[in-house]
């Protein structure tokens, strides 16, 4: 082939995709998996693999690209590919092969930049930790599957399920060193299945059909904990992407009612995409502020969750691409300011609940425990604060710290200890010899976002007032008279909420799904599968690169955005032939909890 066609052969799709999600990661703040979800490539694994490792060598790459000079010799070259390629070169295998110009040119540069690397040292200038390798886990979707039939699934697949252990610490023994192709019932949640870290279930048939959920333990933990009574009437607040959702359905075996409420109208669609995947026919979605709903209309509501927008601190998936984040204080006001009011507005307006549980995906104690202090003073004895440990049957092992009022009580999972995502729960249960206390606003001088949420509720509880008096003389709002409020309401609070949007979309499972893929390839065989993958596809992509030129171009443009919060693709209709549809749940025992909940049946009416 002639010299001068040779500039024509494109980079390779992978690495081109690769460095437009970094570029929107660190210069938009975009979540690393909804990024790669977004895209069209058919290999989202590489892709997800190249770009953890290149964010986790971020510090090393900057540090070479100065020493080299390779930008400023280069100004036209682009600065997120350049990271990508070197980081292909470097810690890939059998890395860059074609022979388009972007590569010839860092190819040009292998020899200084190995040379600078070695002076630099390996583990200088690393953003993020390398380690991070949690479990696979997987929720057997028990309103399509049963849990038996889920399990056989995945040993006619040669996956051999081992003994359960009898405690928690031999479990997470047995966790730590699972390797394919062993596989573990969860010790407290039986519907889960723990995998390997390298397992990888995207392309699993039942995955796509809604029988397998990727849910990270953690994420299920507030569900399995509220553990509603089936035929019981609970209200989601903060539910899309709706995995907590279709995991309260399945412990109400589609019985009772679900109230799902999402506010974001985006994330309400995928919401409703995944309560239909997962055939979740109790769940009554509804698009809307949970702080808005009229709460006469949900006066029957027995169990709440309240999983509010939060820093997201504890997912894998932030951790890698932010580090471990001391968290911006201002922020963490504002998101702590925003989770005390809906918290409270669960607590002391619904008059028939029994209990609320309360859950981030923070390590941050202004999202977790101060939260649950401030909350405990305005709830006085009308509700208590269950202690985890005894709902456990003392089998956990962290726990909220006792220098707050909530002392011990509140359960905290540990990524290093529990084998999955950080994350915070409490549970309150109702006291109902103690009437509810009023609702009053407080104020608070010093705190400007504490100020802008309390005007909030100022605002909210106003409005409650005229639509009660208003009720009582017989008038009801004008629909006008309604959007206007909800306006004023949505105004107020939209700066809060801004905030915390895009990064509890982060949060939750997130990891479970890609982060798994993350964790499979991060440690030792992420250079493998760097080097695998990529080297695989450059050929195949530049191929297909040449004749799809269109395509290509429109990555991001033609998607249908089906992820969700795990960034799972959900609702995808292909029907696949792996498990038939079963119809009725398999019963799990549960009875400990419930025991444990000693609940009472008379219901007093307050309010
Ligand atoms: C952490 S995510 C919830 C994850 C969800 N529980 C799950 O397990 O899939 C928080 C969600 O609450 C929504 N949200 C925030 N403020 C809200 C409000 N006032 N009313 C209803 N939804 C709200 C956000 O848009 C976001 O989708």
């Amino acid at each position: 082939m002639p010299k001068e066609f040779v500039h024509s052969i494109k980079v390779p799709r992978l690495y081109k995709s690769a460095a437009k999600i970094i570029q929107e990661v660190r210069e938009k703040g975009g979540s690393l998996k909804s990024l790669i979800y977004n895209q069209r490539h058919p290999n989202k694994s590489a892709i997800y693999s190249l770009c953890v490792k290149t964010l986790q060598k971020e510090g090393q790459i900057d540090n070479l690209i100065n020493k080299t000079n390779l930008l400023t010799n280069e100004p036209r070259f682009d600065a997120w590919l350049a990271k990508i390629l070197i980081t292909e070169l470097l810690w890939g295998k059998n890395a860059l092969k074609t022979d388009c110009k972007p590569i010839k040119i860092i190819l040009a540069y292998e020899q200084k930049l190995r040379e600078e690397l070695n002076n630099i040292g390996v583990d200088a200038f690393s953003t993020s930790p390398e380690t991070v390798k949690n479990a696979r886990y997987v929720r057997i979707n028990t309103l399509l599957v049963t849990l038996k039939k889920g399990i056989s699934y995945f040993q006619e697949e040669g996956w051999s399920l081992i003994p359960k252990c009898s405690n928690y610490i031999q479990h997470l023994n047995a966790v730590k060193n699972l390797k394919k192709p062993n596989f573990i019932q969860d010790f407290h949640i039986p519907e889960i299945l723990v995998f390997p870290p390298d397992t990888v279930f995207y392309d699993h048939p039942g995955y796509q059909n809604g029988e397998i959920i990727l849910q990270d333990k953690a994420s299920c933990l507030p569900s399995y904990l509220l553990n509603p009574e089936p035929g019981s009437i609970v209200l989601d607040m903060c539910a899309a992407p709706g995995m907590k959702t279709s995991h309260l359905a399945a412990i109400l075996t589609n019985t009772g009612k679900i109230y799902a409420v999402e506010k974001d109208e985006h994330r309400y669609k995928t919401l409703c995409k995944q309560i239909k995947l997962t055939n979740a026919s109790c769940v009554e979605t509804i698009n809307k502020d949970s702080l808005t709903l009229e709460t006469n209309e949900y006066s029957k509501v027995e169990y709440i969750l309240v999983d509010p927008s939060c820093s997201g601190s504890g997912m894998l998936d932030r951790q890698i691409v932010y580090g471990k984040e001391k968290g911006d204080p201002q922020r963490l006001k504002q998101l702590q300011a925003f989770q005390v009011f809906v918290l409270r507005h669960a607590l002391l307006n619904f008059p028939n609940v029994k209990r609320v549980v309360y859950s981030t995906c923070s390590t941050h104690c202004e999202e977790n425990e101060e939260v649950v202090d401030e909350i405990l003073e305005n709830i006085q004895n009308a509700y208590e604060l269950v202690p985890v440990k005894k709902l456990l049957n003392e089998e956990w092992l962290n726990f909220s710290s006792k220098k707050y009022k909530c002392s011990d009580k509140c359960l905290y999972a540990i990524s290093d200890v529990d084998m999955c995502n950080d994350f915070f729960v409490a549970v309150f249960e109702r006291n109902f010899n103690v009437s509810l206390p009023e609702y009053k606003p407080e104020y608070k001088e010093n705190n400007a976002s504490n100020n802008k949420v309390e005007k909030v509720q100022e605002i909210f509880n106003d409005e409650k007032t005229i639509t009660r008096k208003r009720k009582k003389r017989g008038k009801r709002k004008t629909n006008q008279e309604n959007f206007k409020d909800e306006e004023k309401i949505d105004d107020s609070i939209k700066d809060v909420n801004n905030d915390n949007d895009s990064s509890q979309s982060d949060g939750d499972e997130s990891s479970q799904n890609i982060g798994d893929e993350s964790s499979q390839n991060i440690g030792d065989e992420s250079s493998q599968n760097i080097g695998n993958e990529s080297s695989q596809n450059i050929g195949d992509e530049s191929s297909q690169n040449d004749n799809n030129e269109l395509s290509d171009n429109n990555d991001n443009d033609n998607n249908d955005n089906d992820n969700n919060d795990n960034n799972e693709p959900v609702a995808k209709k292909r029907k696949l032939k792996i498990g038939r549809k079963i119809k009725p749940h398999i019963k799990i025992g549960r009875s400990s909890i419930h025991k444990k909940l000693k609940l009472p049946k008379k219901k007093r009416k307050t309010l």
